[in-house]
């Protein structure tokens, strides 16, 4: 059939879950992803880490670097403030038209913004073109080499603060070469390692890192 598995799945959105109900949406997502085809989202076990970051934090202004189709941007979004909200950057035009529907689906769309370009080209024209001062959430969920290149690239740009949580996915499958060890050896940040599973895999092991900058302003 002409259709990609990111369309598969929004369209079993579409067809099952309840619009403008986020926990409906997610929990939908998980159940496709179960029963019929898995896809690269953050899903329960993680999603829950991210659930309690987001809690905790409060954060205003959020960044995700890697959308898909939008999984993890309705997860943050959905306990995000009235006047927070989340700029979520994603490469694919495929994946990026996807989850802006899912975002839609949700009803996040005022809280969400999906742009489809490269993150290496965003990230310096945050504070200019999208109003962007400070950071509170960096979530990292892109392609793994990128990692390092784009954390560097925040810092330059001065965008973190005091308290600031950078949160990557998939530190251990596939794996962010280089990262782990920048940041863990890094004064300008706490750090916390979560062995979590796999997404929709109970028996393959990921790992999520969560790291405070306390770094100088
Ligand atoms: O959570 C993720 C998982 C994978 C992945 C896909 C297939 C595999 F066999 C192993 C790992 C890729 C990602 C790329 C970008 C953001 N997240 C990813
Ligand atoms: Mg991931």
């Amino acid at each position: 059939k002409g259709t990609t598995r990111e369309q598969r799945a929004l369209k079993y959105l579409k067809e099952h879950a309840r619009e403008g109900d986020p926990d409906s949406v997610l929990e939908t997502f998980d159940e496709f992803c179960r029963t019929q085809e898995w896809a690269m989202n953050a899903a329960e076990e993680k999603g829950d880490i991210l659930d309690e970051i987001v809690r905790e934090l409060r954060p205003t202004t959020c960044l995700e670097l890697g959308t898909y189709c939008g999984y993890s941007a309705v997860r943050i979004a959905r306990q995000l403030s009235p006047s927070a909200r989340l700029i979520t950057v994603e490469v694919n035009p495929d994946y990026a038209a996807v989850a802006r529907e899912v975002v839609k689906l949700a009803g996040l769309q005022d809280k969400i913004e999906v742009i489809n370009v490269d993150s290496g080209d965003v990230i310096r024209e945050l504070k200019d073109k999208y109003d962007v001062t400070k950071l509170d959430l960096v979530f990292l969920d892109h392609w793994k080499y990128l990692y390092i290149r784009d954390i560097k690239l925040i810092e330059e740009e001065k965008l973190l603060k005091k308290g600031s949580v950078v949160f990557a996915d998939n530190v251990i499958i596939p794996g962010a070469p280089g990262y782990l060890e920048y940041i863990r050896g890094s004064k300008n940040y706490n750090s916390t390692f979560y062995s979590v599973h796999f997404e929709y895999m109970d028996d393959m092991k990921d790992g999520v890192e969560k790291s405070v900058y306390i770094g100088d302003e």
